[in-house]
């Protein structure tokens, strides 16, 4: 090796004998090329959105955008909201051992999801009623997804339906999920629409038989669409912006399925399953030839039977902290659901997941790759469909990075052994 240079160098480069060649320092004169102004972002929405470094940050921008009664909706979760903190926690308690002296140059983010490839393992969650958040809607977040080659899920109780959807991102990955409703003949027409749009993929949820109980929505008054009282009122009227947005949308209940007013655990209780159970699944791996993948998976027996029914995979999921409470982090049970489906099954995790950082601690985890719901969300309700998009620059540079300083310079490569410790639940059960 040639010489270290022992001191700090103005400029570039070694001369051929290598040495350092380093520049005087600059001449005043000379300034102006090291003081750069930069042009003022004149747009609002553009400001806030280039200001955002952090899922965080658009997380702050979109709580002074929307009603507290919408954001609350988004950020909130079901009783104590002990397990949307564990799922958190989780995250964070995650000590990354990096590799080092590996070259990271030319990284590569993507992987095989189903047979297709993706830029990243990542996918949009489905998400209930996402124009209520912006009027861009269900349509725009699958676009964004498209031009990031990333699977969208469009939600059973979205404000667009499966053909707005497969419009607007034609050749998008379009997954949909199904929220089994006690009525087989709507069951059967969402499940044949899907199909008949070009969707690819099937998402059961399972962890919704029954409405979560989220407390914010019950004090905030929540119903869609609104009830108008003082309270309600008074919220919405402070955010005229957000106003705008529905005031040019036209009024559509769930476009998906029928308008039905009411709040979201009122649709659950009215409209979804009580009984949903194994002979559902079943019921669908004969109705359905695309692949299935089912949500809400939280203990390894129930992972082997879904799998053991024909499905192609689970979603390790507790709905973000939004039904059960005080369930396991998914990242602590993921290894062992990983373990008793085995290598070849597609195993997705949600729930916190706020940073690229988290994907890779997912993906060395066993995960193929991850779904986030508030993470873009936070991102529509702060800038609309470039909201979206900033949403996903976010993930995806701190994925990149946080990859190349783990010593990795593709997703395949990242592995169990980059996560220190026996990871609790990953005992076999
Ligand atoms: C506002 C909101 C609406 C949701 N609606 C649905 C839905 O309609 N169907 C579904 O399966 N999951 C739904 N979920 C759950 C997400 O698909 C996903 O499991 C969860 O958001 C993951 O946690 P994260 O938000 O921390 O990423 C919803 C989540 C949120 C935040
Ligand atoms: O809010 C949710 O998490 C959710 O899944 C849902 C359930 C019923 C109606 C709308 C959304």
């Amino acid at each position: 090796m040639g010489s270290v240079p022992d001191s700090p160098v103005v400029g570039e480069g070694r001369g051929t004998s290598g040495a350092v060649t380093g520049r005087q320092l600059p001449k005043v004169s000379e300034l102006g090329d090291l003081v750069r102004f930069r042009r003022p972002v004149l747009d609002p929405v553009e400001r806030r959105l280039s200001r955002s470094l952090s899922i965080d940050d658009l997380r702050r921008v979109a709580r002074t955008t929307t009603p507290r009664s919408v954001f609350d909706y988004v950020d909130g979760a079901a009783e104590a909201e002990v397990t949307a903190r564990r799922n958190r926690q989780a995250f964070e308690d995650v000590v990354f051992v990096p590799d080092s002296l590996r070259s990271v140059a030319d990284p590569d983010t993507s992987t095989v999801l189903l047979g297709q490839h993706v830029a990243l393992p990542l996918v949009f969650a489905p998400t209930g009623y996402t124009r209520m958040m912006h009027h861009h809607g269900e349509v725009a977040v699958a676009r964004v997804a498209q031009r990031h080659g990333i699977p969208y899920t469009l939600s059973t109780v979205g404000t667009s339906t499966v053909e707005d959807v497969q419009r607007a991102a034609p050749g998008g990955q379009n997954w949909f999920q199904l929220y089994l409703t006690n009525d087989t003949d709507l069951n059967r027409e969402l499940v044949d629409r899907a199909a008949a749009a070009g969707f690819s993929t099937l998402v059961l949820t399972v962890d919704t038989s029954v409405a979560g109980s989220r407390l914010k929505d019950v004090r905030n008054g929540l119903t869609i669409p609104a009830t108008l009282t003082p309270r309600t009122f008074l919220n919405m009227a402070r955010y005229p912006a957000w106003w705008t947005n529905k005031l040019t949308t036209p009024p559509v209940g769930f476009a998906s399925m029928r308008d039905f007013p009411g709040t979201s655990a009122d649709v659950a209780r009215v409209l979804f399953e009580p009984g949903l159970s194994f002979e559902h699944l079943s019921w669908l791996r004969e109705h359905w030839n695309g692949h299935i993948l089912v949500k809400g998976i939280l203990n390894p027996a129930d992972a082997r039977q879904v799998m053991a029914l024909g499905a192609d995979g689970v979603v390790v999921s507790n709905h973000g902290g939004r039904q059960l409470d005080r369930t396991p982090a998914t990242l602590d049970v993921l290894p062992s659901v990983r373990a008793a489906v085995g290598p070849e099954a597609t195993v997705l995790l949600d729930s916190g997941v706020m940073h690229g950082q988290d994907v890779v601690a997912a993906v060395a985890l066993g995960a193929d790759a991850v779904m986030v719901g508030r993470a873009y969300l936070y991102g529509i309700m702060a800038g609309g469909e470039r909201g979206v998009e900033r949403a996903v620059e976010i993930l995806e540079s701190e994925y990149t990075r946080g990859m190349q300083l783990l010593g990795v310079r593709s997703t395949a490569g990242i592995e169990r052994r980059h996560v220190r410790g026996e990871v609790p639940g990953s005992a076999p059960m």
